[in-house]
């Protein structure tokens, strides 16, 4: 019989099933941030009322689906509102299929193309079964808005930051997906969710197995965590077979489907590298402790070795409703669309160590957690910039790492910077990448 049922019989459950479920979320004893409350300690109240940022994006997709899944069997969630940027044909269809009582698009043109659409096409009545919001502050607020049980932070990139902010700081329970916020304000955003309360519950799949097999243990009783990586398309290639390859191959992911930026971050081992800067904040884990590994199957998700020479692993078919799910049922565990391993098929899981050399990203996040201050946030920045021009063809795919490496050589460091100040560094990697590489580019064409 599982703890989940026990305790479903049983309201208070055993003492055992209690103290399980006052467990907090990334710390099981000891929390990196984030202030137990009364909320954690019990099992979610139904119907648990959701809100997505980045809704039409593949993580906000697919816990669409997680979501329909439910509403077919348990109607265990509620949607309460969804944020996207521009796309209002997805937040339009969405919108029909999903019946959010909220929309909110960054982009305020979208806002308006949506709400045209959904007045032409019948469906939802804009003004009166639904209120259509624009701009960041709109974002913002629904992030924090008061009826939000659990908020699933999905933008991509520092985009994502001050809606996953707005959200820790009203002391949600936020699914973050989105790493990019804790790569740039990791310190800033532990330290706000520990006075307001919020909890940061991993949806990044190497996180989430981390987060679950810690559950049996306790972050001081850590010796090291191994996060997983598929190696991406360009496994076993040197550096000078990557110099020409093009954005279609890049974005041909061999394990996952995904946006187009944590794509490229994949190929680069960037993504690693970002992953790396999360796992330090959400498990409060000195950068030592945090090793790579490369899985191509992407099956098993990351590993916990602890102290007395134990090792956990979480595992299952790639798949990220998954671990959405988990962010939205913790510290239950319920039936959901995803399936689980095929035990019957004959098979090999393989493990080996990354390549830095190909792959210098990798290195360049480490050095940048290290130096910590501004420099994560400058090593994010640089790279939204560069793979933005890798994906229009101004530069090549080696070139990203040169320019990531250009900007944390000469970035303006500040060891305690404050939220304005990162984002001042932000704006002046971004800049610094645009005039460094396409005056070359334009030069050198
Ligand atoms: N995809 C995956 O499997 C995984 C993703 N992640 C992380 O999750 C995040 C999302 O990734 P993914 O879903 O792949 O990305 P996508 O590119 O597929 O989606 C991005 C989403 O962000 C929205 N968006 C972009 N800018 C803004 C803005 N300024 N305001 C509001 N919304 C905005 C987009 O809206 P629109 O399209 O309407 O403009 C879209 O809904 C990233 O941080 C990524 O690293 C982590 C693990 C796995
Ligand atoms: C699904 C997920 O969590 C991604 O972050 C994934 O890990 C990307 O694959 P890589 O291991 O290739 O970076
Ligand atoms: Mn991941």
């Amino acid at each position: 019989m599982t703890v989940e049922r026990r305790a479903d019989s049983d309201p208070k459950g055993s003492a055992r099933d209690r103290a399980a479920l006052e467990e907090p979320a990334c710390r099981p004893r000891s929390q990196p941030h984030g202030t137990r409350t009364r909320r954690e300690d019990e099992p979610p109240t139904c119907p648990i009322r959701v809100v997505i940022l980045g809704s039409t994006g593949s993580i906000g997709r697919s816990t669409l689906e997680v979501l329909s899944h439910d509403a077919q069997r348990d109607r265990r969630f509620e949607l309460l509102g969804l944020a996207a940027g521009g796309n209002w044909a997805e937040a339009a269809r969405q919108v029909r299929e999903h019946r959010p009582r909220i929309v909110a698009m960054h982009d305020a043109q979208a806002a308006q193309r949506l709400e045209d659409a959904l007045r032409t096409e019948g469906g939802p009545f804009p003004g009166r079964d639904l209120e259509i919001q624009a701009g960041p502050e709109a974002v913002a607020n629904l992030a924090a808005h008061p009826q939000a049980d659990r908020v699933i932070s999905a933008i991509v990139g520092a985009a994502g930051l001050r809606a996953t902010w707005a959200a820790v700081a009203a002391g949600k329970l936020v699914g973050l997906a989105n790493k990019e916020s804790l790569v740039v304000a990791g310190a800033l955003l532990t330290d706000l969710a520990r006075r307001t309360g919020a909890t940061l519950l991993p949806v990044d799949s190497e996180h989430s197995a981390i987060f679950q097999a810690l559950a049996s243990g306790d972050t001081s009783e850590v010796k090291r965590v191994i996060l997983t990586a598929s190696g991406g398309p360009f496994r076993g290639r040197s550096a000078a077979s990557l110099a020409r390859v093009t954005p279609a191959e890049a974005l041909r992911h061999p394990t996952w489907a995904m946006g187009p930026k944590i794509t490229i971050d994949s190929a680069t081992l960037m993504n690693k590298a970002l992953e790396v800067i999360e796992a330090r904040w959400l498990f409060d884990l000195a950068p030592e402790q945090i090793d790579v590994v490369v899985h191509p199957q992407s099956v098993v998700h990351s590993m916990v070795e602890f102290r007395d020479g134990s090792t956990l692993a979480q595992l299952s078919p790639p798949d990220m409703k998954l671990p959405i799910q988990y962010a939205l049922s913790h510290p239950r565990r319920w039936e959901g669309p995803c399936r689980s391993i095929d035990w019957t098929q004959a098979t090999t899981w393989t493990f080996e160590p990354p390549d830095r050399e190909a792959f210098p990203c990798l290195d360049l996040g480490l050095r940048a957690l290290r130096d910590g201050g501004t420099a994560p946030a400058a090593l994010n920045a640089a790279n939204e910039a560069a793979v933005s021009l890798f994906l229009e063809g101004t530069i090549g795919f080696n070139d990203i790492p040169r320019a990531l490496s250009a900007v944390l050589d000469h970035h303006p460091y500040d060891p305690q910077p404050s939220l304005d100040r990162l984002w001042e560094v932000d704006a002046w990697a971004r800049n610094e990448v645009l005039r460094k590489w396409i005056v070359s580019s334009t030069s050198s064409a």
